[in-house]
């Protein structure tokens, strides 16, 4: 079996973070491992508070999971502080980690920052290049790239300036435009437009987690990156699509139904 290690935040309403992660890889059928980097507490209506674990004790979960077992592929999560950053990007360096997949968190769907923005320099030089793939949302992508992005063409640019600081695949995510959900990944050489149908629901929580993750596993079963994006687009469409309630606000993405392209019945 396959095995999949995240390196990212606890989100205790299980939609977003370590929770969404494992979810989406024991959906793929791969063998999910957790390395947690920050406990936030968290519910369908927002971030009410973050603890970071300790540098030293992050660089020991990632030392005793290399050490002893062969990761296929990882994903990258929240990661709060150029600490954390440097201790993350140190310890892949260090184990020969492959296929990884860069989820660069900034800020919570309700607004929480999740990463201090005077870390994003430390992103940029210690992380982007160890990762094969980076997968901003249209937010963090324009801070990335330093412009304003509105529609696919600033997308397109986007892309290019971010593979400029050394990402080897650059999928920019097309969630929080009005139109279709169109994903755009610039390869170094060609573009690739992943098109979802938009789905009107306010149940997205975790939605960017889960198409990391989900691109993660597909690497780890060994699919090209196109193809891994492909495969983890139509999952995340599936997800959306069967999403649901849990609380007063935004609710989760579905992860029991959405491989096998079932529906749910009872929400
Ligand atoms: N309403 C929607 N309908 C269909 N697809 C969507 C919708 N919202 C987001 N997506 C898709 O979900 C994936 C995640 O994109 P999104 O831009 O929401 O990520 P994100 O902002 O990083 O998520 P998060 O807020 O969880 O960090 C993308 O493939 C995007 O196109
Ligand atoms: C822990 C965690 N990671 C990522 C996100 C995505 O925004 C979140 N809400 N919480």
């Amino acid at each position: 079996m396959k095995k999949v290690l995240t390196i990212a935040g606890s989100d205790s309403c299980g939609g977003a973070g370590i929770q969404a992660d494992l979810k989406t890889f024991s959906a793929h059928l791969v063998y999910g491992m957790s390395v947690v980097t920050s406990v936030t507490a968290q519910n369908t209506q927002g971030v009410f508070g973050a603890l970071d674990m300790p540098r030293d004790f992050i660089e020991l979960q990632i030392k005793v999971v290399f050490e002893d077992i062969k990761v296929d592929a990882v994903k990258i999560g929240m990661l709060s502080s150029s600490e954390i950053i440097k201790t993350v990007s140190q310890s892949l360096k260090k184990y020969g980690a492959i296929n990884v997949v860069l989820d660069p968190v900034m800020i919570s769907k309700s607004g929480f920052k999740l990463l201090k923005y005077e870390a994003i320099e430390t992103l940029i030089q210690d992380l982007i290049p160890v990762c094969t793939i980076i997968t901003p949302n249209i937010h963090e992508a324009s801070l990335l790239a330093d412009m304003e992005i509105k529609n696919i063409n600033e997308m397109k640019e986007a892309c290019q300036r971010i593979h400029k600081l050394g990402a080897k695949n650059v999928l920019v995510k097309g969630g929080h435009l009005d139109d279709d959900a169109i994903d755009v990944l610039f390869d170094g050489k060609e573009f690739y437009y992943f098109k979802g149908q938009r789905i009107n629901t306010i149940n997205t929580h975790g939605t960017g987690c889960t198409l990391s993750s989900a691109i993660a596993s597909n690497l780890a079963l060994g699919y090209p990156v196109p193809d891994a994006i492909k495969n983890s687009k139509e999952y995340i469409q599936r997800a959306i699509e069967n999403s649901f309630s849990i609380g007063h606000g935004v609710g989760p993405v579905d992860h029991l139904y959405a491989f096998r392209g079932g529906k749910q019945n009872e929400k």
